[in-house]
């Protein structure tokens, strides 16, 4: 039986420069978060199951943990980072349990320590490097036949929306050390949950699922403007969008939580786009965990469409593309069931020197392929303008 431990400690700074090696796991918001590094127990899985076979295996690794904590906050104690696919195969969706974790939140920091870790040789960060992007000769042909139709599908009334995403290639020419994407994200996307969970980082908008005790929250987004774009964001076309993704989030919401408060949406301003932006605010009936939420609400309107299951099917015979872990759950959990779970988007896999990106959109009956395309240019910059800024930002 392991003993996880976790003390108070002293501001540690900047999270990011405490992250010793480019295999550090990293979450963070607004100079909150966590980093974390080594790894006291992996889990890896895959199919329709994973989301529930995720969480019993962590309610056992915590039943067969010695906890000591002295901070009890959500992210203190034993804690999980997962990333999950977006569809039930192929793939695998990963559940990691760091050795030591060091978490800051609301001025309270921590660390959190599994067994008796040695401290790992700092590495210095490594430069980003060069990306050879590849050529995609017909990609955008491709694109426009697909949301072709997808727009006839919606108009033939088979469906009301459909999200479709495609994705872009490029092979690293250096190695590549997450700390330094991530603070250019966080530099860039401050307001976004930054990310590097087993190789897939990025900077998403879009919270899923959080829970602290009762209280639950979820930040739907979908309508999105872009500078140079020929729409503004408040149009009829963006209202349906986003009143669909939202209506799937409430629709699961509603059957664990005793109440429910829904503001009218918002705007979301981004660096590289705006959004149409529901934040759900709820409190639950039972000790329903955050995982439990995410795995119910994935896929939600936002990244799927409406209905769920047709919108599956069109979307995995138009797109051509194995989504992997790209639009799907990306988050942590702790041993009480709070946790925060985002929806991987504006991210990219890494896997060896392979880098490959992924951006989608909503589609409805007012759609033209001519924006959805432009639409994804402007998402696919999240990750992509980071490796063209050549400026130092953090210790390299
Ligand atoms: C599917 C993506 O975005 C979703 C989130 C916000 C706005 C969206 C939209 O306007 O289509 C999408 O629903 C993506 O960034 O890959």
């Amino acid at each position: 039986m392991e003993l996880v431990r976790t003390v108070k400690i002293d501001d540690p700074g900047s999270l990011l420069e405490v992250a010793p090696h480019a295999g550090a796991t990293l979450w963070l918001r607004g100079g909150d978060g966590m980093v974390a590094w080594g790894e006291a127990a992996r889990f890896e899985i895959s199919g329709p199951d994973r989301f529930d076979l995720a969480r019993r295996w962590w309610r056992r690794f915590t039943a067969a943990s010695r906890i000591s904590d002295e901070v009890e906050r959500p992210g203190s104690g034993p804690i999980m980072f997962g990333s999950f696919t977006f569809d039930d195969g192929p793939g695998t969706s990963v559940l990691i349990v760091p050795r030591v974790v060091i978490g800051r939140r609301d001025g309270i920091a921590w660390k959190t320590t599994v067994g008796d870790p040695e401290e790992p040789p700092r590495v210095p960060w490594a430069r980003l490097p060069h990306v050879d992007w590849r050529s995609e000769p017909g990609a955008r042909a491709r694109w426009h036949s697909a949301v072709s139709q997808a727009v006839q599908d919606i108009k033939a009334d088979r469906l009301e929306k459909v999200v479709l995403a495609r994705d872009v290639r490029g092979r690293l020419a250096g190695s590549f050390d997450p700390r330094s994407a991530v603070a250019r994200l966080t530099e860039r996307f401050p307001s976004c949950w930054a990310f590097a969970v087993d190789g897939l980082i990025g900077a998403s908008p879009e919270l899923l699922a959080h829970r602290v005790g009762r209280d639950v929250t979820s930040l739907v987004l979908a309508g999105t403007a872009w500078p140079g774009g020929a729409h503004t964001l408040v149009t009829p076309k963006n209202s349906v969008e986003h009143s669909l993704a939202a209506d799937s989030a409430i629709a699961v919401l509603e059957q664990y939580c005793d109440t429910l408060d829904v503001p009218t949406p918002h705007v979301l301003r981004l660096a590289n786009v705006t959004h149409l932006a529901t934040m759900i605010t709820g409190t639950l009936r039972g000790n329903t965990d955050a995982l439990a939420l995410a795995g119910r609400l994935h896929p939600t309107a936002a990244v799927c469409g409406t209905p769920t299951h047709p919108a599956r099917e069109l979307l995995r015979s138009l797109e051509g593309l194995d989504r992997d872990r790209y639009a799907a759950p990306v988050g942590w959990q702790d041993s009480r069931g709070d946790g925060e779970w985002c929806i991987a988007l504006r991210c990219a896999r890494v896997s060896g020197q392979e880098l490959r990106l992924f951006a989608g959109c909503g589609i409805v009956a007012g759609s033209s392929p001519a924006a959805e395309w432009q639409e994804t240019e402007a998402k696919l910059g999240a990750v992509r303008d980071i490796f063209g800024v050549r400026e130092a930002v953090g210790s390299f």
